[in-house]
């Protein structure tokens, strides 16, 4: 291995308790609110192609334009506790929320610049009053934070001078000033979410991004964060110069999901998807295709078989109410988590044979118990499930419901679980009970 000072200093994943809770999430909300949200991907009567969050980079909007636009920002309708309760109806276990995007403009009355929330109309803290009110009905809050801040003289894309050097030193004593800033202000916080730190300037910043998060998670024991933060001593970002994973979870599964578990290597990690193809700060139009809850649904489970939280994204509109598709996608949702969400909380994945109908799930704390969750029933009723060696299956029942159903063994280890023909409409879960074969090795093997 090469000698790191600033690659990964944990080999494996972290074991503590906030970690374990974070590690049986699930199923979070992740939300885009700023600036952006008030053009809405349009401006001048035309339509921003990029992610709505972005338009500050499309060259038919001058900066100035946009930078003008928090003179403007007053969210008349924003309710924190009206978020936090339909997040809460959906069984989101976690939120995060954008504090600050790559446009540099802050939801919180930070210190460190005047380009914030207290200057705005708006006038009051909204980083506040959505922790307070997430934390409320018990829902843990995580921090989004951009390293790149197009507002920020001080930033830099790349040093290539002594006066790039100069300016950028400025700019990360600025960057550790305003999360610890944020930590002190927000105590109740759970961890950060970084973006925006995939340019050289950053790259070649490895020392610093290892000691900043040293420092902030001295300040705040057991606070998480992902993998985006870091740069190794060579600028290598996400797995260190050795493949080593630099942060406490894979970050990156953006609007796209592991397709085996090989793919995750054994890690912990975080899908964030949004409901529209691309685009994560509100857009007048949609572009594309709008997926349904049952495909939301069904990358949920397929997250939580892989060992993954899947984090679905919500963008504000200006007056801080929410889009009508994004309030009944996250009733559909939440209605489906209130029968079976024992198959999503605290679950890890199971090393059997993947299978056609759907997705294996088991709880970390039973050792007998395996989930199934059906998305296609096959035209003949059966479900075939093939355990690993030494496991038998004793009984499969629904879960909603317990209807008992009649399991059939064929020859090897392999099972059809028989369903009875109900035509079901919703995806649904199938419970196995397991016992150990003859030489009782139990091995299914629990990625806590
Ligand atoms: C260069 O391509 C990018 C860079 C950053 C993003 C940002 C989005 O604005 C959003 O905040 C997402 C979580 N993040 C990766 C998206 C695409």
């Amino acid at each position: 291995t090469i000698p790191l000072l600033h690659g990964a200093h944990r080999i494996g994943k972290r074991m503590d308790v906030d970690m374990n809770r974070w590690r049986g999430y699930g199923l979070g909300q992740f939300i885009h609110w700023g600036l952006y949200s008030i053009l809405g991907g349009d401006y001048n009567g035309k339509h921003y192609n990029g992610a709505a969050e972005w338009i500050r980079s499309w060259n038919q909007l001058p900066n100035a334009v946009y930078d003008s636009l928090y003179k403007q920002f007053n969210p008349k309708d924003f309710n924190a506790d009206k978020w936090a309760a339909m997040a809460k109806q959906m069984g989101v276990k976690y939120v995060t929320i954008t504090t600050k995007h790559h446009d540099g403009f802050c939801l919180w009355p930070s210190k460190y610049t005047s380009y914030n929330i207290s200057n705005t109309p708006y006038k009051k803290d909204i980083i506040k009053q959505i922790v307070d009110a997430y934390t409320k009905v018990g829902i843990d809050v995580y921090l989004y934070f951009s390293v790149m801040d197009w507002h920020n003289p001080d930033w830099r894309y790349d040093l290539k001078s002594a006066s790039d050097t100069i300016a950028f030193n400025k700019f990360k004593k600025f960057t550790q000033s305003q999360l610890e800033e944020q930590l002190r202000m927000y105590p109740q916080i759970k961890g950060f979410w970084f973006d925006g730190t995939w340019d050289n300037s950053w790259k070649k910043s490895g020392a610093f991004s290892d000691s900043l998060d040293q420092d902030l998670k001295r300040i705040h024991p057991g606070l998480i964060i992902g993998s985006r933060l870091r740069a190794d001593d060579y600028g290598k970002r996400h797995f260190d110069s050795n493949g080593r994973l630099m942060g406490d979870y894979e970050q990156g599964w953006e609007r796209t999901i592991p397709e085996t578990f090989a793919d995750t290597h054994g890690n912990d990690w975080e899908c964030d998807m949004t409901i529209p193809e691309n685009g994560w700060g509100y857009a007048k139009q949609w572009m594309g295709h709008w997926k349904t809850s049952d495909e939301l649904i069904e990358m949920l489970a397929k997250c939580v078989s892989l060992d993954g939280n899947f984090v679905l994204n919500f963008g504000p509109k200006p007056n801080g109410t929410f889009r009508q598709k994004e309030v009944a996608d996250a009733k559909a949702i939440g209605d489906w988590m209130k029968i079976n969400n024992t198959a999503i909380y605290n679950c890890a994945h199971v090393n059997w044979e993947k299978q056609d109908w759907g997705y294996f799930t088991t709880p970390t704390s039973q050792d007998d118990k395996v989930y199934m969750i059906v998305f296609n029933v096959p035209v003949s009723g059966a479900l075939r499930v093939l355990p690993t060696k030494n496991i038998l299956l004793k009984k499969a029942y629904l879960l909603d419901g317990d209807k008992q159903l009649s399991i059939e063994k064929l020859d090897g280890s392999a099972y059809f679980v028989h369903l009875p023909n109900e035509g079901q409409k919703q995806p649904f879960v199938v419970v196995l009970e397991t016992e150990k074969g003859k030489n009782g090795k139990q091995d299914i093997n629990k990625h806590i």
